[in-house]
């Protein structure tokens, strides 16, 4: 059998929050309400909310619903990577304030997830190789030092704000950043 591979993949630095990154024990807002992963909107959305923890973690919480299922009363898998997706992607962007997109996702499922359960999703910084972030968490069953359910480990990358006026809705992006007032001025984003 190979060794796995290692990770990072790459060399990297370690990362620095941006000056204006949110301080420990600050809530991490929705970022966007139509969002599956977090917003408000969404019928059956995953919901998800993250805080800043010391270090450089951040605490994320699904509450898994029967909106939610897969196999009858267990969470369905597409939807637990989207939960790492959403608490990976939250970390990336609110302590960097650079907008990043996924670039590659992978997980290990240990343990079934079920209905009524909560994920306690912890996620922690690799390291930065230029525009290549590299992020990791595991999410534990019911309690922050419960038993570990699922492993996720990811490559971000950072994109300027082209990316979304180039493939997405721009009046939407807009009126996000509108809505987001003063907040909006604070991020790195490279037209
Ligand atoms: C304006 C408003 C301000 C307010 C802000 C508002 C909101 C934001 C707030 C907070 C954010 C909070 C939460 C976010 C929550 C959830 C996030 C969910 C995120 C997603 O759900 S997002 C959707 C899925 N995601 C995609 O839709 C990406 C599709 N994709 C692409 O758009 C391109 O593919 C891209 C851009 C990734 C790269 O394209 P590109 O042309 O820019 O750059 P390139 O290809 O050169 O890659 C650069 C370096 O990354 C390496 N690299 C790339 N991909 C790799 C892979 N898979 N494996 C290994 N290495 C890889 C290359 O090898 C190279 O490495 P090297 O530099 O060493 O050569």
């Amino acid at each position: 059998m190979s060794n796995p591979p290692s990770w990072p993949p790459v060399p990297t630095e370690p990362v620095v929050p941006h000056p204006a990154a949110p301080e420990p024990g600050s809530k991490l807002g929705i970022h966007f309400d139509q969002c599956f992963g977090c917003g408000d909107d969404v019928e059956g959305g995953l919901h998800i909310r993250s805080s800043v923890a010391e270090d450089l973690v951040v605490e994320s919480q699904f509450a898994v619903t029967k909106a939610h299922q897969g196999a009858p009363g267990l969470a369905h898998g597409g939807l637990l990577v989207c939960a790492f997706d959403e608490a990976l992607g939250s970390a990336v962007g609110n302590l960097l304030r650079r907008p990043a997109v996924t670039g590659k996702l992978e997980t290990d499922f240990r343990r079934p997830v079920p209905v009524g359960s909560t994920l306690f999703i912890t996620t922690r910084f690799d390291g930065i190789a230029g525009r290549k972030v590299f992020v990791s968490a595991e999410g534990r069953l019911d309690a922050a030092d419960g038993p570990v359910a699922v492993q996720a480990r990811a490559l971000f990358v950072t994109v300027g704000i082209d990316h979304f006026t180039t493939h997405g809705d721009v009046d939407a992006l807009e009126k996000l950043r509108d809505s987001r007032g003063a907040d909006a001025k604070d991020w790195d984003i490279n037209p």
